[in-house]
């Protein structure tokens, strides 16, 4: 496998990263008006705030985003400036490491417990992306789980406890503010809709020569329940908006926080999966740390029967097993509306 991590500085980009024009990057929207920025909400500290109108404000605030956008930033959110740090240090460090290294972990089979790769497996056309990754569970740092971990760096596994705890708890905080704003019992996400293995993709895009005819990563939708991911400071992030594509603009220390298909489906439509993708940059290397809320694989995913009304808003969806949609999904290598077909009640 090549990794782009390993490779030499590139002074042109190579045919097999080149991308035909319709399949570029370019922005179909000017990404400097003010009005589509993504919303950005504070946290207040990250725990759930006390009183009753401040917590409801901060709920309608994440459901008036998610609505608009399925995006949306959170700051003041109780992460630790220096937890976030360490992990990314470390992931960069995994990165850089000489490829002798890391070619034990070199794999694109997606059943493997902890890999690293390079492009991506959902593309099967010719050409490459500019993205090298790696692909694990994060969280609960269970034997199971953490025995797939790098030995090195030192301060990987140390560092990846830490932050996946601490994502962790700030994905539950946000699960019950929208379960609240959306009128829900406040721990309706928790349990078997939010309790599967935590997944965490680190993306490492390294500076590219020419950016307008490359892409990081293939526009997509994630497909579990809820995405919680550290861009820092290296814009690069883009979501769709109608037909836009729009720069999630980088705050420092913020996180920014998408819905996966899982959610679309439970809340019959309400708080819909955003597709996104990454594009890349000459100027210097980027790394995204996207940590992925997930279901168990046996839980039953129906929309909500609070969300469903027989007759002014029936079920979207029909009921199936989490396990399912994740086959579904490799199938139809993440086709935004190719993977939703085959779960769409239709009532015409
Ligand atoms: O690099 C990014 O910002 C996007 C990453 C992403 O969408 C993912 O890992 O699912
Ligand atoms: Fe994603």
């Amino acid at each position: 496998m090549e990794l782009l991590s390993n490779a030499p500085v590139h002074r042109s980009v190579p045919d097999r990263y080149v991308f035909p024009p319709d399949k570029r990057p370019a922005l179909l929207s000017d990404d400097h008006s003010p009005d589509v920025a993504f919303p950005v909400i504070d946290l207040h500290g990250g725990r759930l705030p006390v009183s009753d109108d401040h917590r409801h404000q901060v709920a309608a605030e994440i459901i008036r985003a998610g609505k608009e956008y399925g995006f949306f930033q959170v700051v003041n959110h109780g992460v630790g400036e220096g937890v976030v740090r360490g992990f990314r240090e470390a992931a960069a460090e995994f990165f850089a490491m000489p490829a002798e290294d890391k070619l034990p972990y070199c794999s694109y089979d997606m059943s493997k417990r902890f890999r690293l790769a390079t492009s991506t497996s959902y593309d099967r056309g010719e050409t490459l992306y500019w993205r090298d990754y790696i692909k694990f569970r994060c969280y609960p740092a269970s034997n199971e789980n953490a025995r797939h971990w790098p030995s090195k760096p030192a301060n990987f596994t140390p560092s990846l406890i830490e932050y996946s705890a601490a994502v962790h708890e700030l994905a539950q905080t946000i699960l019950c503010l929208i379960a609240e704003g959306l009128g829900l019992d406040g721990g309706f996400f928790a349990g078997d809709l939010s309790g599967g293995d935590t997944h965490m993709s680190v993306n490492y895009y390294p500076p590219c020569p020419d950016p307008t005819v490359t892409m990081g990563l293939l526009a997509h939708c994630d497909r579990h329940l809820l995405t919680v991911l550290s861009q820092a400071d290296v814009a690069g992030l883009q979501a769709r908006h109608g037909d836009r594509w729009l720069l999630v603009h980088p705050i420092p220390g913020a996180f920014v926080v998408n819905f996966g298909h899982q959610m679309e489906i439970v809340t019959n439509g309400v708080l819909a999966s955003a597709e996104h993708r990454a594009v890349t940059n000459s100027a210097v290397a980027r790394m995204s740390v996207a940590t992925h809320v997930h279901p168990t694989d046996g839980c039953r995913i129906r929309p909500a029967s609070e969300m469903v009304h027989e007759a002014m808003n029936p079920a979207k969806y029909r009921e199936f097993a989490f396990s399912e949609f994740m086959e579904a999904y490799d199938a139809a290598d993440a086709s935004r509306e190719e993977v939703l077909q085959s779960f769409k009640i239709c009532h015409d």
